[in-house]
């Protein structure tokens, strides 16, 4: 069925600005109306006079079900016509109203809200007289600096050998000392004995970032560059490019020079900390030559501040998931103790398993079952749809496969709906303009390159034939398009899914250099509830 066949309504192909933008009514009154009262759907009004007056609708131009281009969307703009019949909306906002209310939900979202968030992992590293010395080329030239006793003339020499650095926005790489004024060498231009995996960071790594239950999970670690940052360089807020959908992170490590400014700030979600690299190298408590190190999800903001004296040398590399290995085949056989380093601790605790339990046993919610919505904390790398001409196509990568992926507070909450038998899905949710209550809940990142229309959502539900036409509970008032209520779903949103794809291309990415293929999405889990007495729905 067609969007203005499922709407009982004429299609409008017009491209007359006025038709297109006209004021639009909700079909809440228009078509047949709906009473939702806890998640099921009673039909008030049987006959739609607005599908009585629009007659049979045109032919579906894919009847078949086969994929749309992006393109082809614009044939479906639709417009609805004016309704005689009110929306008697009241009953449903109270009653939604009263859902959000609940203690044993408010019980559950503050706990939500409590998760310990940790989006790095930090340590220093005591350096010996191997692992303190980095050999480069440059002009076809040997060279080496040994970091336990560099002089300022020999890091001198390190800057003038590095390239100026440059930034990936919108797949382009850009100079602009503007925004980065740093230098960089390229991993094929140097060479050093020290290995994060053999001094324990990746084990730190591994049991502060993933989840309770990747104690074993593999990770792979690549070195990516060097960097100098002497006196008024900088490189100012990105978020580090994702280089393949197994990537999760960066890890930067800090040579032991003395300098001054330089901290890495990092900004996520209203939280600002700070890693202040002059500080965590200062050899004198306890005593000796250390680097220091930070780990961090890549799509947590950060920058670079200014560095105000001295030369700042640090080394990036990738951090990626490998399912290719175990635990046991990178740890550290005989790996110097590292040195705490310390950042101001985030909020922690939470009593998540608790408070959904008592949720779920709670008779006044959702009786009849429903969706509950969770927006992530974190974005996530995915493998780009990539189309040259028509014939080349790369495979996007699969929301379902980000699921074992994902991180942090993400992930307990993921656990916890799986522990309590609540069947979960990732989605990535579209809006047809910020403020719409309507949204379209879908299994991957959509590629639409053109501007949001009014009718999107039914066109996107005839594209992709799994993806939830769906409103918030509580927001029914407030619905404007041109879809039947009876036709969405309404998610109850433990956490607000704030940010969202918008019809804008999704895949800006500027951090290091330009990834091809990946880029960072916004998405949302969708656990499903079964109605009371039966919640499970994992079967
Ligand atoms: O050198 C550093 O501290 C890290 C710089 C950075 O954020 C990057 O290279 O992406
Ligand atoms: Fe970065």
């Amino acid at each position: 069925m067609n969007l203005c066949s499922r709407l009982g309504m004429q299609n409008s192909t017009s491209s007359h600005p006025g038709e297109a933008n006209a004021p639009h009514s909700r079909s809440l009154g228009a078509s047949p109306r709906t009473l939702r009262s806890h998640g099921r759907l009673t039909t008030l009004n049987k006959k739609s006079p607005l599908s009585a007056e629009s007659g049979p609708p045109p032919p579906h131009p894919r009847r078949n079900g086969s994929k749309h281009d992006a393109g082809e969307l614009q044939q479906y703009k639709c417009r609805s016509k004016q309704s005689s019949v009110p929306p008697d909306t009241r009953l449903l906002t109270t009653m939604t109203t009263a859902l959000h209310r609940l203690p044993a939900f408010t019980n559950f979202q503050d706990a939500v809200k409590g998760i310990q968030r940790v989006s790095y992992c930090t340590g220093a590293i005591p350096l010996d007289a191997d692992t303190s010395t980095i050999f480069y080329r440059t002009d076809g030239k040997p060279y080496y600096i040994d970091f336990a006793k560099a002089s300022s003339e020999d890091l001198k020499v390190l800057a003038e050998s590095c390239q100026p650095a440059t930034f990936g926005v919108n797949k382009q790489d850009v100079f602009d000392e503007t925004y980065r004024k740093a230098g960089k060498m390229d991993a094929a231009n140097f060479a050093t004995q020290f290995h994060p995996s053999a001094c324990g960071v990746v084990d730190a790594i591994r049991d502060a970032m993933l989840p309770a239950q990747d104690t074993d999970r593999g990770i792979k670690i690549e070195m990516y560059k060097l960097n100098v940052y002497g006196p008024g360089a900088f490189f100012k807020a990105h978020v580090d490019t994702p280089r393949s959908d197994t990537m999760f992170g960066s890890l930067v490590v800090v040579l032991p020079t003395v300098h001054e400014g330089g901290s890495l700030v990092f900004r996520h979600r209203g939280t600002e900390w700070t890693f202040d690299t002059a500080h965590a190298i200062s050899t004198t408590s306890p005593p000796g030559l250390r680097a220091a190190f930070v780990a961090f999800f890549g799509d947590v903001e950060h920058e670079v501040a200014v560095v105000t004296s001295g030369y700042r040398v640090t080394l990036t590399y990738n951090l990626y998931y490998d399912d290719t290995r175990t635990r046991r085949q990178d740890q550290a056989k005989t790996a110097p103790p590292l040195i705490p380093v310390a950042i101001p601790p985030t909020p922690r605790g939470s009593d998540l398993e608790p408070t959904l339990s008592a949720l779920l046993t709670d008779p006044n919610f959702l009786p009849e079952g429903g969706l509950v919505g969770f927006g992530l904390f974190y974005k996530y790398a995915f493998r780009v749809k990539y189309i040259y001409r028509i014939d080349y196509i790369t495979k996007p990568t699969p929301l379902s496969g980000i699921e074992k992926s994902l991180k942090g507070s993400d992930a307990a909450v993921h656990d916890v709906c799986k522990t309590l038998q609540l069947k979960t899905s990732l989605k990535t949710l579209y809006r047809t303009n910020k403020s719409a209550a309507e949204f379209c809940l879908a299994d991957e990142v959509l590629s639409l390159h053109f501007p949001a229309e009014y009718g999107l959502l039914g066109s996107l539900k005839d594209m992709y034939r799994d993806a939830i036409l769906a409103y918030g509970y509580g927001d029914e008032a407030k619905l404007e398009g041109d879809i039947d209520i009876s036709e969405m779903q309404p998610v109850l949103w433990v956490a607000e899914a704030g940010e969202v794809n918008s019809f804008e291309p999704a895949y800006i990415a500027y951090g290091n250099e330009p990834g091809l293929d990946c880029a960072y999405t916004q998405l949302c889990l969708i656990a499903k509830v079964g109605p009371f007495g039966k919640r499970a729905t994992i079967k």
